[in-house]
């Protein structure tokens, strides 16, 4: 998934992540629209289980009710004449029902169509006994030739010596049923037994093993058992789906064409989304955090003396796969959204915290941090250093100001003598580059400035290094403290040095690379083993 973002980030390799992204979606949507269709699926078999069961148990009231009706109805001796024209009668009615017997204990006496049986014929032990004295006994698949009926097949239901033929097409299963949906119907007695009724054999069996406790896996097909109130009627049910599909190609291929542009249109979508939801600005602004905040520490170096007296705090920031982010990445980011003042709170309260933590309670240090431009024309700017005025004096803060294209003169002005009388020492920094303007640094009540670090590190005879001589000159003129960073070689370091005491303090990678609080401690405490005399690596 992570290589799956990346590449989505990185725009590499668009058409796979396409693909995968396409096949992604349809995957899913596949998984919904099979998810409803196995809805519809269940949803068939149970209408076509309670239609079945519903016909079924209707057809039981009729039989029953016309049993009843008929033995009302028949006043006189069994198998006279007249009894069976008062059976015939009764067997014109338009009930599908019209072959009526007189069968005591189940043996065949006379029926409407072949009038009297010599000898009766015996139907032997019903399939389905009567539940109390007043049930119906019921003879289930017969061939109904022996009664006469030739060619005829279906049950014989007898209730109190009047039998009914009950043709097997009544109990059948609808012929509308389509060929994926597959029924079959049982029916239970007395004695607990299921016995077919109609449909396809084998059907309730297999449903029951499929949906009874040690059922395997889903082989593609959709179960259901449908059962009347009583419990007399189950109707057990499998679904195809590949069946139906092959039934309905044209939908099918539809449906699928559909799918398709569906899941290519949600790739974009989700590419789209993917690469907002998890661009560097959307997580940077998501997990931006006191925790994700980290703290380096540039140790700044005392040019006459050699020793280390203070460090500059550089922000940087822990993206959520533990990389280390610069600040030139995020830095814009907190001023486009902006989150500046609370950012800088943050960087202060987190670097005094480690500091005073980490370091000895008698270390001294200038402690510098970067204001953001914008930030000069808010008031609140004081507050932020707030914290630090009770680590005074271990600690001397400086907060360090670049001029910018906002920058307003009189507004810098009134900040900068607001952060004086909250103890906050302001350098001018990146002197040299950018808007640096002679005039600010002449008018403004700033206590130091720092020399951008593009002439402390242009190479020796370029224009920029001639250059730095002059600009010292010209800031040390002013009277301020002079601070160059980016010394990178000692022999940098020494040709500072050899400009006599304009400047005050330096700052680079030759002195050291920013640090994380517990290598700064280490630092320090190693920087006060070292004898006063031994200027610093140079
Ligand atoms: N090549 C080279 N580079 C050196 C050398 N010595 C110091 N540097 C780099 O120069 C930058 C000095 O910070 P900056 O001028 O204030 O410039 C900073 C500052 O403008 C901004 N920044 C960093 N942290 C903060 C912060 O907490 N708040 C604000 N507002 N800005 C910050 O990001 C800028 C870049 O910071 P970093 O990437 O940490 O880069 C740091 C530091 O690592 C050297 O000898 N050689």
């Amino acid at each position: 998934m992570v290589k799956l973002v990346n590449a989505v980030m990185l725009e590499r390799r668009s058409w796979l992540v396409r693909l995968v992204l396409s096949a992604l979606s349809f995957g899913v949507f596949l998984s919904l629209a099979l998810f409803f269709a196995r809805q519809e699926l269940v949803r068939s078999i149970e209408s076509a289980g309670h239609d079945a069961v519903g016909r079924l148990t209707a057809l039981d009231a009729k039989v029953d009710g016309a049993l009843d009706e008929l033995r009302a109805q028949l006043t006189t001796t069994p198998c006279t004449p007249e009894f069976r024209a008062q059976l015939r009668r009764f067997a014109y009615r338009p009930d599908g029902l019209n072959e009526f017997m007189f069968a005591p204990k189940g043996a065949i006496e006379c029926s409407v169509s072949t009038g009297r049986f010599d000898p009766s014929i015996d139907l032997g032990t019903p399939d389905i006994l009567p539940s109390d004295a007043a049930g119906s006994a019921v003879w289930l698949q017969l061939d109904l030739k022996s009664i006469g009926l030739d060619g005829l097949s279906g049950s014989i239901v007898l209730r109190d010596a009047v039998a009914v033929v009950v043709p097997k097409e009544q109990s059948e299963i609808a012929t509308e049923t389509p060929d994926w949906l597959s029924l079959e119907i049982m029916r239970r007695d007395s004695r607990g037994n299921w016995w077919h009724r109609s449909g396809d054999r084998g059907l309730y069996g297999a449903v029951l093993a499929a949906t009874g406790p040690n059922r395997s896996g889903f082989d593609g097909l959709f179960r259901r058992m449908v059962c009347d109130a009583s419990g007399s009627y189950c109707v057990a049910g499998i679904a195809d789906p590949w069946r139906l599909a092959a039934s309905q190609k044209a939908a099918t291929l539809l449906a699928v064409v559909v799918l398709l542009v569906v899941s290519h249109l949600a790739a974009d979508v989700l590419r789209a989304w993917v690469k907002r939801y998890c661009s560097f600005e959307n997580r940077f602004r998501r997990h931006l955090s006191a925790d994700s905040i980290i703290c380096s520490y540039q140790p700044v170096m005392d040019l006459r003396t050699g020793r280390v007296t203070g460090c500059e705090v550089l922000a940087r920031w822990r993206d959520v796969d533990g990389s280390i982010v610069f600040p030139d990445r995020f830095i814009p980011l907190v001023e486009r959204h902006g989150l500046t003042l609370a950012f800088t709170r943050a960087i202060v309260e987190k670097a005094m915290n480690e500091l005073s933590q980490a370091l000895p309670d008698d270390a001294r240090l200038h402690v510098a941090f970067n204001v953001f431009p914008v930030d000069l024309s808010d008031k609140r700017l004081p507050d932020v250093f707030r914290c630090c005025q009770s680590m005074s004096p271990r600690f001397s803060i400086i907060a360090e100001i670049v001029e910018s294209a906002a920058f307003v003169a009189c507004e810098a002005r009134a900040q900068i003598e607001a952060l004086r009388r909250a103890d906050v020492q302001v350098y001018l920094d990146d002197f040299g580059a950018g808007y640096s303007n002679i005039q600010n640094l002449a008018s403004l009540p700033i206590e130091g400035v720092k020399l951008d670090r593009a002439f402390a590190m242009a190479p020796d005879d370029s224009l920029m290094a001639r250059m730095l001589a002059h600009a010292i000159e010209l800031i040390h003129v002013s009277g301020r403290v002079i601070v160059v960073e980016g010394v990178e070689t000692a022999g940098r370091l020494a040709s500072l040095r050899a400009l006599g005491s304009a400047v005050e303090r330096v700052q680079g990678y030759h002195i050291s690379r920013p640090l994380p609080i517990d290598d700064f401690a280490v630092f320090m405490a190693s920087e006060s083993q070292r004898p006063a005399s031994l200027p610093h690596a140079a």
